[in-house]
């Protein structure tokens, strides 16, 4: 059989011939790329001209489907090192020694842009690891904000459709952006927008920022204890943010200035790191919250749940191809090892579905198979799973197409005991929508980043001033929505915002344009 996956960060160029003679994508070599066969000199064309079909038609489907969404990114290879032990939370081989290390491959990204959008727009940024592990891959889909904007997944396709483009116009449309988020309901979101608002909604490069898996995770020793975890991995470089003036800026005069950043930082050897901190909370704790462990727009409080080390993430490889390496990796958050799991959050639920589905869709069902998707530092057996299209990695020859216990495959139990006092779940199965939290629990967080932002010099105003300027691309009415929303974060914040629409509506009337 052949190799099922690749040992170095190379695509497989097991295809490709060493000595640069040029053929066809069948072989043949070809004489001069450049003829073209026809009746005579300047007549018609011959379909017999395998060549130059073989350019056009593959030409023709050289694009893939863009991710939907963080279809705009950059990616990059490096290492997870542990620098602390953990082993009393997480069982996991990654942690297993100080010293350890795990290679990686990191993707960053924007949300809502299409694939050529430019790099510094205002949105959340994707931070996406892939750790190529003994116990299979491990992927640690993160965003570099601590919360998101809902709670009820079902929200997700219609809260994404409002970042992207109007269905008529085919423009980003305030008004929807708008409409979506200060809808009562939809309020929930009021922490995730401040922060998407303030400076940090636009970080001066992917170096520069944290990343944090928002969801409640559950992670267990060997002992079969386990924890609610949270990760937050913090940038060794610093915290550094635009305005939104600079932002604006970068996007016209180099939209791909964050691309720019980290291929040429890699390249020049300053590799960015990265410290991974946990925090941890029993299920115990988590019962006197005062809001649900699994409500992905709160995060615990640090004073409560201290951040304990982990250990660093170093990126020190650029691709040598990014539409093999970061175009064609598939990142899920139902990729994961023994003694990481997922935990009930619904949002996080959901995302177990979702994104390996996407990756059928946009590279195929075998897309495991794709040399950066392969977990070739376990490798893969399972000869039920096999055939479909593009399955290029021996398709298991003549192994039986089923799995019977007869048969001499191994089964590795994990070195723990059964969990029996894990959370138990029981009741009807009920249609539930998880709409506001009574009173004012969904704003106590946003007050308290309000009050954050007030010791950082200029960061209050700022914030207004980005709100203002957006919103008064919006209606009336809707104006009226977003001032009301945040008159509940803080008075002054949402006089602020008013201030700064009228002011550039009056502008704009003045200047007769919107340009
Ligand atoms: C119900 C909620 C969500 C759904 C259904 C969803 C779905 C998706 C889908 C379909 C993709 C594209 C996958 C691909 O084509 O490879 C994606 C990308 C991504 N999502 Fe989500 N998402 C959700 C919430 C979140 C949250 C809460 C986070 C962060 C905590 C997040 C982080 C990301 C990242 C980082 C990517 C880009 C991965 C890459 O670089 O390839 N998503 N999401």
């Amino acid at each position: 059989m052949s190799k099922l996956g690749q040992e170095k960060n190379e695509v497989n160029y097991s295809d490709v011939r060493e000595d640069r003679v040029v053929t066809n994508s069948t072989g043949n070599p070809i004489n001069e790329p450049f003829v073209t066969q026809r009746i005579g000199e300047h007549g018609p064309l011959l379909l017999q001209d395998y060549n130059l079909i073989d350019s056009l038609a593959h030409f023709n489907r050289e694009n893939i489907p863009q991710r939907n969404p963080h279809a705009h990114g950059s990616g990059a290879f490096g290492y997870f090192e542990v620098t602390d032990d953990i082993t009393d939370i997480c069982g996991s081989a990654m942690f297993s020694k100080i010293g350890k290390r795990t290679k990686c491959l990191t993707r960053f990204s924007t949300v809502g842009g299409d694939k050529g959008s430019a790099d510094t727009v205002r949105d959340p940024r994707g931070f996406a690891t892939k750790f190529y592990t003994e116990e299979g891959n491990l992927d640690w889909v993160y965003n570099n904000t601590p919360v998101f904007f809902i709670r009820d997944p079902s929200k997700f396709p219609h809260f994404i459709h409002t970042q992207k483009r109007n269905p008529q116009t085919n423009l980003r449309d305030a008004d929807m952006f708008w409409d979506f988020l200060t809808t009562p309901e939809n309020q929930v979101a009021i922490h995730q927008v401040m922060i998407l608002f303030s400076d940090r909604g636009t970080p001066a490069n992917y170096r520069s920022m944290h990343g944090y898996s928002g969801h409640t995770y559950k992670w267990s020793n060997k002992n079969g204890d386990w924890h609610y975890v949270q990760v937050h991995i913090k940038t060794d470089q610093g915290i550094k943010n635009l305005t939104i003036e600079e932002a604006t800026k970068i996007a016209g005069s180099n939209p791909d200035y964050c691309q720019q950043d980290l291929f040429e930082a890699i390249q020049n050897g300053n590799y960015p790191s990265w410290t991974v901190y946990i925090q941890t909370m029993t299920e115990r704790d988590a019962k006197k919250l005062p809001f649900s462990v699994f409500d992905l727009t709160k995060v615990w409080p640090q004073g409560q749940f201290p951040l304990r080390r982990v250990g660093k993430i170093v990126l020190n490889e650029n691709p040598l191809n990014f539409f093999a390496q970061v175009e064609q990796a598939a990142f899920a958050p139902s990729t994961t090892v023994p003694y990481q799991e997922a935990s009930a959050d619904p949002v996080l639920q959901a995302r177990l579905f979702s994104y390996a589905d996407a990756h059928r869709y946009r590279l195929g069902p075998n897309f495991h198979q794709i040399p950066v998707n392969c977990p070739y530092a376990s490798k893969f057996f399972n000869p039920a799973i096999r055939d479909g299209p593009m399955n290029v990695n021996g398709n298991f020859g003549s192994e039986p197409t089923y799995l019977a216990n007869d048969k001499s495959y191994t089964y590795i139990q994990q070195d723990r005991p059964i969990q029996q006092h894990q959370e138990v779940w029981n009741g009807p199965a009920i249609p539930y929508h998880w709409a506001t939290s009574p009173g004012d629990v969904d704003f106590v967080q946003a007050r308290n980043l309000y009050r954050v932002l007030g010791k950082q010099p200029g960061q209050q105003k700022n914030l207004a001033y980005n709100i203002g300027i957006h919103v008064e691309g919006a209606c009336p009415q809707i104006q009226q929505r977003v001032y009301d929303m945040f008159a509940r974060v803080d008075k002054g914040l949402s006089e602020a915002i008013k201030k700064v629409a009228e002011a550039k509506h009056a502008s704009e009337l003045s200047s007769n344009s919107k340009f």
